[in-house]
């Protein structure tokens, strides 16, 4: 029987089921991580954190002191980052007495990110460079709409449409993209209307998830595309998505994310025997 202790947590809506995993030898599976971001059959979440210590992730070369955010989508697949999960990690690590503020170094498997405890709570988090694509692909959405949108790297990939009219879109089914194989290990998908001067809002369609609630990474993408097809430069973008509201401050192809982080719950699961 495996009985591990979980904490549950959001940012911006995002959710995540967090484990310790300090030596690296929980090794969750496909079907576990399914299980425990099932919202009906398990804990329920939009992915999964675990936290490993950096010495013993074979792949990680860099400060082994660290801690190594493994990150799951809630159908088992792996991605590179989380934006909302980072700021999550830190604050469990806080709370746990894991770590100590209000600067934390986070191991992901797009690089280290720096994250700050602010004066009001919320974290920010160095999320490196975001690199907006040349061109476009076609997305279409389940209700027959039509977008070109603009590819954006985050350490993760994603594509932007701008438009008008977010709230009406049916993002129950996943989106299709032309060319099919402009992506080939899937892609983040961002619908991005304007609301003002460096102020969008967005609602996004997760690769490994569907429909979330708030993604960060896209948050960055989206800020970064914005900037580039509308203008307004370099500062602190305002992007509103469906749980909230995070704020991306780009300075050329740099970027943070800054937003808020809460735990939810602590406990205790046993894994179905799979
Ligand atoms: N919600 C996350 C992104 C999670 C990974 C993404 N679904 C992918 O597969 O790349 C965020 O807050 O950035």
């Amino acid at each position: 029987m495996r009985r591990w202790r979980f904490s549950k947590g959001h940012g911006t809506q995002n959710d995540f089921v967090v484990l310790l995993d300090r030596d690296n030898t929980l090794q969750p599976t496909v079907e576990d991580v399914r299980w425990l971001c099932d919202r009906r059959a398990g804990i329920g979440g939009d992915g999964l954190l675990r936290a490993v210590l950096a010495r013993h992730v074979p792949e990680w070369d860099g400060d082994p002191s660290v801690w190594f955010m493994d990150y799951r989508n809630a159908d088992g697949s792996v991605a590179q980052m989380c934006g909302n999960g980072v700021r999550v990690f830190v604050r469990y690590l806080l709370d746990e007495g894991l770590a100590t503020g209000p600067e934390v170094p986070v191991a992901t498997r797009a690089g280290l990110r720096p994250a700050t405890v602010l004066p009001d709570g919320r974290i920010r988090v160095g999320m490196g460079q975001v690199a907006v694509g040349a061109g476009s692909v076609r997305v279409t959405t389940a209700d027959g709409a039509a977008f070109d949108a603009t590819p954006a790297d985050v350490g993760n990939p994603h594509a932007v449409a701008l438009t008008t009219g977010i709230e009406a879109l049916d993002l129950t089914h996943a989106p299709r993209w032309e060319p099919a194989d402009a992506f080939p290990e899937g892609v983040n998908l961002e619908f991005v209307e304007p609301r003002g001067e460096r102020h969008v809002a967005m609602r996004v369609f997760e690769r490994g998830v569907g429909e979330t609630r708030s993604c960060g990474t896209g948050t960055v993408a989206v800020a970064a595309a914005a900037r580039e097809r509308l203008g307004g430069g370099d500062g602190v973008w305002t992007v509103d998505v469906p749980g909230g509201r995070v704020e991306v401050e780009l300075s050329g192809d740099e970027a943070t994310l800054t937003g808020p982080a809460v735990l939810v719950a602590h406990g205790e699961v046993t894994l179905p025997g799979h």
